[in-house]
């Protein structure tokens, strides 16, 4: 999906929620557990109950890599059930030698129908760049991460930098903001400035509102550009609102609550 789709998609839908499957067999009702497929039968119920409001779905690979083939298969079968009309996140954290990386980007965007994959900077360029070649498709690269080790090397000093802004300033670089998205924790309120400066147009996908407890307000009000240039994500506060029976009708309440807030924001 392209840069002027998802714009046309989030103005449409008044939403920049993305929904975040992070699809875990121990916390998924009780009924559906010993469902053959109920992986994906558990996801299939959320995505219809969200699919109104929301533009997104993020499927976090390490829950379904964790079950092995059945896993993997599950996040085949609902990548391919979300469709083309929402903005599809592989959150799979990749990059590696360029060689190694081309295979990633295979995986992601030939053998499956991702839109984008979160890639780690960490290995630098020739990692990164396998993920641009794509027409219409994205690297979300790793800025600022929502969790506290993002202490440990991002927020410490980098000659006269942050190291995370050295990454946003050299990533910005190597590609567009057509096919290039960072990746900024709701947590990490006082650097949402510093972050506009630096990448004023890219798009960010923001982790960390609802269970880690980031604001969307704070967000929305500090990062915001002219195309809303934000997906906010929400997995557990969407996927576990309720344990029970009644799990898809109280996850569609919930992503309808974030899409109303959204509205204001927009
Ligand atoms: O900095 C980051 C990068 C990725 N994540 C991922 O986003 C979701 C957040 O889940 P919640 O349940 O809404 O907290 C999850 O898949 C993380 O692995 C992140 O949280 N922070």
């Amino acid at each position: 999906m392209n840069r002027e789709k998802l714009v046309a998609l989030i103005k449409e839908k008044k939403s920049y929620l993305c929904v975040g499957l992070d699809t875990d067999m121990n916390k998924i009702p009780a009924h559906l557990k010993t469902d053959a497929d109920a992986i994906f039968n558990f996801n299939r119920a959320i995505i219809d109950a969200t699919r109104a409001t929301c533009v997104s779905y993020k499927i976090n690979t390490a829950f379904y890599e964790a079950w092995g083939v059945k896993g993997w298969e599950a996040m085949e079968k609902t990548v391919h059930y979300i469709g083309d009309d929402h903005f599809k996140i592989a959150d799979a954290k990749r990059g590696d030698i360029g060689n190694t990386s081309d295979q990633y980007a295979k995986a992601f965007f030939e053998t499956m129908p991702f839109d984008a994959v979160t890639v780690a900077p960490y290995m630098g360029e020739d990692s990164v760049k396998p993920f641009l070649q794509y027409e219409g498709k994205w690297a979300i690269v790793l800025g600022l991460t929502s969790n506290k080790g993002a202490g440990d090397f991002e927020l410490q000093q980098s000659g006269s930098e942050l190291l995370y802004e050295k990454v946003l300033r050299t990533v910005s670089e190597w590609g567009t903001a057509e096919n290039l998205m960072f990746v900024v924790g709701a947590t990490q309120a006082d650097e949402f400035t510093r972050v506009r400066e630096l990448i004023p147009d890219h798009f960010l996908l923001v982790p960390g509102v609802g269970a880690q407890g980031g604001s969307l307000k704070d967000i929305s009000e500090k990062a915001m550009n002219k195309d809303c240039g934000l997906l906010v994500n929400a997995s557990r506060a969407v996927i576990y609102a309720s344990g029970a029976a009644d799990f898809d009708e109280a996850a569609g309440k919930v992503a309808a609550g974030y899409q109303q807030e959204m509205a204001g924001y927009l």
